[in-house]
């Protein structure tokens, strides 16, 4: 169909103007509107009744290690998602078309072609200064090559809110500093090339994350 045609033009042309220059010399990019606000809205949608059916159980305890006497503020909420699930058919448009994306990127970035994805990881920072701390996702060649993270927070303002992505891309004098925008597609080599951190988030906080091991 003419329309699929053409959003398969669009997307091939994003892939190779923009995300191939972007992964080679900066090691990251993102793109805005990647669904348009009514698809946007149905994910956004989806996520929030995975929230409401308690789907998103506690990630990861925030402060550990301070020892017990430290209140320990609930870190990010995370739900693995394969799309195939009954409520997820928009998440599972979504990923179909990051990996259509991904794969037009992934011949020209001189690797082999992708092996496979992860599930999606749907992950909620509740808004109680709860943050990510600095990390590698992949620090030791576990395979995962690209990571690939779903925005979907409407009137987000990183002022007040917080929350914003901060890359430390490796070898480079600036830091990147990305607010998680609803309808906001970021990719990112996921090695030691691109060390990150979520700042603490003081509004709920909803992102979509998939990683592709090549
Ligand atoms: O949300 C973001 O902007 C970035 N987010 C991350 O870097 C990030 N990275 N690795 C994780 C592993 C388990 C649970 C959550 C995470 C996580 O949010
Ligand atoms: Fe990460």
């Amino acid at each position: 169909p003419f329309l699929q045609h053409l959003a398969d033009m669009k997307l091939e042309q994003l892939a190779l103007e923009h995300i191939v220059p972007a992964l080679r010399d900066h090691g990251f990019f993102y793109v805005d509107s990647f669904l348009g606000d009514e698809v946007g809205r149905m994910v956004l949608g989806q996520v929030k009744q995975m929230q409401c059916s308690g789907l998103l159980n506690d990630g990861q305890l925030a402060g550990r290690g301070l020892g017990v006497s430290k209140r320990h503020i609930r870190g990010d909420k995370i739900a693995w998602v394969s799309g195939t699930e009954r409520g997820a058919e928009a998440i599972n448009f979504l990923l179909k078309l990051i990996d259509k994306l991904v794969s037009l990127c992934i011949g020209r970035l001189g690797k082999n072609v992708i092996r496979e994805r992860s599930k999606a990881m749907v992950a909620c920072y509740p808004g109680n200064g709860a943050g990510y701390v600095k990390h590698v996702d992949n620090p030791n060649a576990d395979g995962r090559c690209v990571t690939c993270i779903y925005y979907l927070n409407k009137n987000w303002n990183a002022k007040e809110h917080g929350g914003i992505l901060r890359i430390f891309p490796e070898g480079k004098s600036y830091v990147a500093d990305i607010e998680p925008l609803f309808d906001r597609l970021l990719l990112f080599w996921s090695d030691r090339r691109n060390p990150h951190e979520v700042q603490p988030s003081f509004a709920t906080r909803y992102a979509i994350t998939v990683w592709y091991f090549d």
